[in-house]
């Protein structure tokens, strides 16, 4: 696999940028935003909380397109306009970023808003970020569920007519960064902001969490965070912006990836030299599996153009700790090594778009390798050994694992590549071009 390659923009950041255009001031502007099935999920619910999107094809005189958003109306207390809007509907697909991030949003509106999603979104955890909402004053409950049965999943409907005072609570985030990111993504518009303060042992993908206070503060809000695990965000209004969204470094992986399977070279340019994204860590990551990467500063100084050639044979770095998103496709590199790869800090990509651990396990092992779980994450023990169909169980990130797998053994099939939509539509036309 040998070429160029120029990735979609960032799903998180995308996500986070047309939330809070829809909480500004003033109509926002999102250049260079995802297209994708978890993008088109968030501008609908935001639709449907109220807020106008307009599609334009040149964003702010950058000849790229873009997307502008009018901000929703929030309930005045004491609630006046709020209506029995009990058809607010949003539909969250699979996408963690909309299930987590909107009931806040839904909240600050003052309508009742109800909240539904795929088959596999129904398993995945809601319960931290319901309880606090609830501690917030918000009325959370499933309909369909026995009176004063608490939901920790899809569906559920959450209103709160006056719509968020804020003030100081406490979640355990431990199952997800997202439920920390969907309480301060919401908090700059809290009447008293948020302090809120992470109750468990840890907070996985912390980087998103980082990013959201990056994004926050970049806009102009005030966050702090005045202990470990605990954050505040103040009240105050989001300035109308202009942004633009980076390439998804995420989405990345596979690509880089491709030429460290086959020894090829593949060359991106405009990679972020600072970015909060959690892929700004493949540059070191695969160095560590053998590849070469090399980065060239770019004009302007803030991009580089990065590099990366496959070793002759992947080495396995042994141990690789708290790579959360990256995990599925740092497999496949594990899963073409001879050594044992034991991946940490990962328990929770259980509640990922599938059971990531149960999942890699059972498709390494399909390809004939050997690999295990294990408390907080698994174990790749030998490598795959010959071809078959790599199940995609819906989730994007289990079907660029098997992409990557069959560069580098013959007969591997990918079952419903389609699946990428959810973050990178384009990847089956994107991987297509780079095959010689
Ligand atoms: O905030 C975000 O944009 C994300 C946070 C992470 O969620 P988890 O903390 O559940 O891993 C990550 O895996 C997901 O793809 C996107
Ligand atoms: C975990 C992921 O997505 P989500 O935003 O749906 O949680 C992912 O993209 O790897």
């Amino acid at each position: 696999m040998r070429g160029e390659v120029v990735v979609p923009a960032s799903k998180s950041l995308t996500n986070r940028l047309l939330l809070l255009a829809a909480l500004a001031d003033g109509p926002s502007v999102v250049v260079n935003a995802l297209e994708s099935r978890d993008s088109s999920l968030m501008l609908a619910g935001l639709q449907r909380l109220g807020a106008r999107v307009e599609h334009l094809a040149d964003g702010g005189g950058t000849r790229e397109p873009a997307v502008r958003i009018t901000p929703l109306p929030l309930a005045a207390p004491p609630a006046a306009q709020a209506h029995d809007a009990s058809d607010v509907q949003v539909d969250c697909g699979l996408a963690g970023t909309v299930m987590r991030f909107l009931p806040a949003v839904a909240a600050l509106t003052g309508h009742a808003v109800h909240f539904d999603g795929d088959p596999e979104a129904r398993v995945r955890p809601m319960g931290a970020v319901l309880e606090g909402l609830a501690e917030l004053g918000v009325d959370v409950r499933d309909p369909s569920a026995p009176e004063g049965a608490a939901p920790t999943t899809l569906p559920f409907t959450v209103s709160s007519p006056a719509g968020l005072t804020g003030g100081e609570i406490s979640i355990d985030a431990s199952g997800s960064s997202q439920f920390v990111s969907g309480l301060l993504l919401a908090a700059p518009r809290m009447t008293e902001g948020l302090t809120l303060r992470h109750s468990g042992t840890s907070v996985p993908s912390l980087e998103h969490v980082e990013m959201t206070l990056t994004v926050l503060e970049q806009l102009g809000v005030s966050v702090s965070s005045p202990a470990p695990y605990t954050w505040r965000v103040e009240p105050g209004a989001i300035p109308a912006f202009t942004a633009r969204v980076e390439p998804d470094l995420s989405n990345a992986g596979p690509f880089l990836c491709a030429a460290a399977v086959t020894g090829g070279e593949v060359v991106m340019r405009g990679w972020p030299k600072d970015s909060t994204q959690i892929g700004r860590r493949w540059t070191q990551l695969l160095t560590d599996f053998g590849a070469e990467v090399d980065s060239v500063e770019e004009p302007g100084g803030e991009t580089v153009t990065l590099t990366v050639r496959g070793p002759e044979r992947l080495v396995t770095p042994g141990t690789v700790d708290g790579t959360a998103e990256l995990t599925p496709t740092l497999a496949a590199l594990a899963a073409l090594c001879d050594g044992e790869t034991t991946f940490t800090s990962v328990a929770h990509l259980r509640g990922h778009e599938t059971d990531r651990i149960a999942a890699l396990v059972v498709e390494i092992r399909r390809l004939g390798g050997a690999a295990e779980e294990t408390d907080d994450g698994f174990r790749v023990l030998s490598p795959i050994s010959h071809g078959g169909l790599v199940h995609s169980y819906a989730d994007h990130r289990m079907a660029t694992f098997g992409a990557v797998l069959g560069l580098a053994v013959d007969g591997v099939e990918v079952e419903d590549i389609g699946c990428t939509a959810k973050t990178m539509p384009t990847f089956p036309q994107l991987w297509e071009r780079l095959v010689p």
